[in-house]
């Protein structure tokens, strides 16, 4: 069988906008263009271009949509995608979409949705200037109108020189560490990347934007984007090949686990954190919702089992989350060649109560999983057993695995 290798180049479509200007009566990454969404006209283009983990950050309630465009628009590719929920500015969902990435992505880019026609080139000029050392780059295209200063009143105050100008387009591409430190330490909201790497002291560079890249902002845009796909069907980038036909047959697995209360700091559980809830134990944070998912999805591509692979040797899994444990188990099924078709999950605990959480936590462990569909149910036992006697957490789960 041959594997897809694992990209070091991650690009992060931020979708989570509203679309204020547009108007265009769903979140602009949802608006029609074709006979699909602006999103699904984005990640073609995405696609086209060097072989990368696809990050797709979304307003809440449109994960699901967004998983379907994606992995329509990805083809073969589509173990490559990731969908998670942006935040309110755009800055807070390039951050929602940087904590997805994968260990092995060392060059980022960072690419609106909202710049569907942006040609695979434009990718492979980013990539490259990045790979030839810089910090940080962004395609510009130079400024062809005579540009004013004005003042509120709408006098101009002055010309300025546009020699100086350029239009920012996106992806901008940059070194991960450069732009993870940057958002990190950011003291205020930018507009682009570029502005956030700058503010931390980085050079960015520039590389020939295009003029197809233009950014969907209002309705004469959507209208300019629509000829353009209407008048040239042709030239749209062709989506990865459909996968050859599977001769494995899907396959399930079980996992369960167990942990007892009485670990240091807040309750971890199902990936969330519980506040004012005893702890668990354990070598990790003790979340028995996590690694009984773990040891499911395991089983089922038959892969041994979390002790193979999540030892108490290995120091980088002391105290971490939900989220490293189900993204490397992610990895792991991937590189056999096995996609996540969905998880359920039961809880077993007096406390804490799930009902009010369920949602989140499946939204939680659906986005550590890629955007497969995760279930959460949560039961207790009528007092009887370890868990009825509030010592303890258990959990049981399903997971049905498919070829990739
Ligand atoms: N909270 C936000 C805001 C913006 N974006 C994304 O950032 C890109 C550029 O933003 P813009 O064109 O301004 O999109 P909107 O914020 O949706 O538009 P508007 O400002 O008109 O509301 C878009 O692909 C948009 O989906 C995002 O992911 N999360
Ligand atoms: C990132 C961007 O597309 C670069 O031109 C732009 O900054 C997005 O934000 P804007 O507020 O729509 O300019």
């Amino acid at each position: 069988m041959t594997l897809t290798p694992v990209p070091r180049v991650a690009v992060v479509v931020v979708a989570a906008g509203s679309g204020t200007r547009l108007r265009g009566g769903a979140p602009k990454a949802f608006v029609g263009l074709d006979a699909r969404s602006i999103l699904h006209r984005s990640l073609l283009g995405v696609f086209a271009g060097p072989s990368a983990q696809v990050v797709v950050v979304v307003p809440e309630g449109y994960e699901g949509d967004a998983l379907t465009d994606a992995r329509d628009a990805a083809g073969a590719a589509a173990d490559l995608v990731t969908v998670v929920t942006g935040g309110a500015t755009r800055q807070e969902s390039v951050a929602a979409g940087i904590s997805a990435l994968w260990a092995d992505v060392d060059v980022v880019l960072v690419h609106d949705a909202a710049r569907a026609l942006t040609p695979p080139e434009v990718f492979e000029r980013v990539v490259a200037a990045v790979d030839a050392g810089a910090d940080a780059v962004i395609p510009t295209l130079p400024v062809v109108d005579t540009i004013k200063r004005v003042d509120d009143a709408g006098r101009v105050v002055a010309g300025v020189d546009r020699s100086e100008l350029a239009a920012a387009q996106t992806p901008q591409g940059f070194r991960r560490a450069v732009l993870e430190a940057a958002l990190a330490e950011a003291a205020a909201d930018h507009t682009d990347d570029a502005a956030v790497v700058a503010a931390a002291g980085h050079t960015v560079i520039t590389v020939a934007g295009d003029a197809a890249a233009f950014k969907i902002t209002t309705a004469p845009d959507l209208e300019r984007a629509r000829a353009i796909v209407q008048a040239a069907p042709e030239a749209s980038p062709a989506p990865a090949p459909a996968p050859a036909p599977a001769h494995r047959a899907p396959r399930v697995g079980i996992g369960t686990d167990v942990h007892g209360f009485g670990g240091e700091g807040t309750l971890w559980l199902a990936g969330l954190e519980w506040p004012g809830e005893q702890a668990l134990s354990g070598h990790s944070d003790g979340d028995a919702v996590a690694h009984a998912i773990v040891d499911a999805l395991l089983a089922a591509a038959g892969l041994g089992d979390i002790g193979t692979h999540f030892g108490t040797d290995r120091p980088e899994f002391a105290g971490v989350h939900a989220e490293a444990f189900l993204a490397h188990t992610l990895r792991l099924l991937r590189e056999a060649g096995w996609a996540v078709g969905n998880v359920s999950v039961q809880v077993q605990a007096n406390r804490p109560r799930f009902a009010a959480r369920r949602v989140e936590a499946e939204r939680v462990l659906s986005a550590a999983l890629g955007g497969a569909a995760v279930s959460v149910s949560a039961t207790t036992t009528d007092g009887l057993g370890f868990t009825g006697r509030s010592e303890g957490v258990a959990a049981f789960a399903t997971a049905l695995v498919v070829p990739a």
